[in-house]
């Protein structure tokens, strides 16, 4: 359903990516592994379309999406959890869930249930400010916040990092529980070892280009 092939990517004067390529099946829950600057981010950022491809192409469904804004890419039902979180501090957990809604046609009274079905907890701080949340738990806001409008595809950048294991467990249940038949999912790593969940296949990326992933 999603395939990026020799993607080439320049920030600034630095080539961030050069030559990646990546295949995942519907349904598929597949593993982006690599150290620090290996180049997770920038291809985890071009999949979402916030960096552009200089070369290469990038298919959904079938479909060239090279030259898609990010807002039409999160119409099509793809979703982005940054490993920086991303959230705006004052505003609520709800407002933050939400803000992917503001630019799509997404039905946000829906999607905002799903989310607090899967994660009631969630619901329970829906009216607090995001700059009172631990990182944790600002990473499952951001979690909560892909999934408004990832129905199809979820981009989930090193979403265990820095967390406190209680709550990167809690994360790695909702993730396992998201597998499904519709719904695809990347996930970026730093260490392979640290991956919580299962994986169908891991791609491994190394100074912005394809590697053969290390053994856990
Ligand atoms: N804003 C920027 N300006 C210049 N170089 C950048 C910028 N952002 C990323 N890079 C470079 O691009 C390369 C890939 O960075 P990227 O953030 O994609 O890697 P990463 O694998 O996600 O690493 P990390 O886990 O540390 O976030 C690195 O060499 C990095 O130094």
């Amino acid at each position: 359903m999603l395939s990026l092939k020799d993607a080439h990517v320049k920030i600034g004067s630095v080539e961030a990516v050069r030559g990646c390529s990546l295949e995942v099946g519907a349904g598929a829950m597949v593993g982006l592994a690599g150290r620090n600057g290996a180049g997770k981010t920038t291809v985890m950022r071009t999949i979402m379309g916030i960096t552009k491809l200089t070369r290469g192409s990038l298919h959904f469904d079938g479909t060239d999406i090279t030259g898609l804004e990010v807002h039409k890419r999160a119409g099509l039902g793809i979703g982005y959890m940054p490993e920086t979180r991303g959230l705006i501090p004052d505003l609520t957990v709800e407002e933050n869930i939400l803000l992917p809604t503001w630019v799509t046609s997404a039905d946000s009274a829906a999607r905002l249930k799903v989310v607090y079905e899967i994660m009631p907890e969630l619901a329970n701080m829906s009216d607090r400010k995001a700059l009172l949340l631990s990182g944790g738990q600002q990473k499952m806001v951001a979690l909560g916040r892909a999934l408004t409008v990832g129905t199809r595809l979820l981009l989930l950048d090193e979403p265990f990092e820095g967390v406190a294991p209680a709550l990167a467990q809690r994360l790695s249940d909702v993730i396992s529980a998201l597998k499904s038949d519709d719904l695809s999912i990347v996930m970026s790593m730093s260490e392979l070892t640290h991956s919580q969940t299962q994986l169908d296949h891991v791609w491994g990326i190394e100074r912005g280009a394809n590697v053969v992933a290390e053994a856990a």
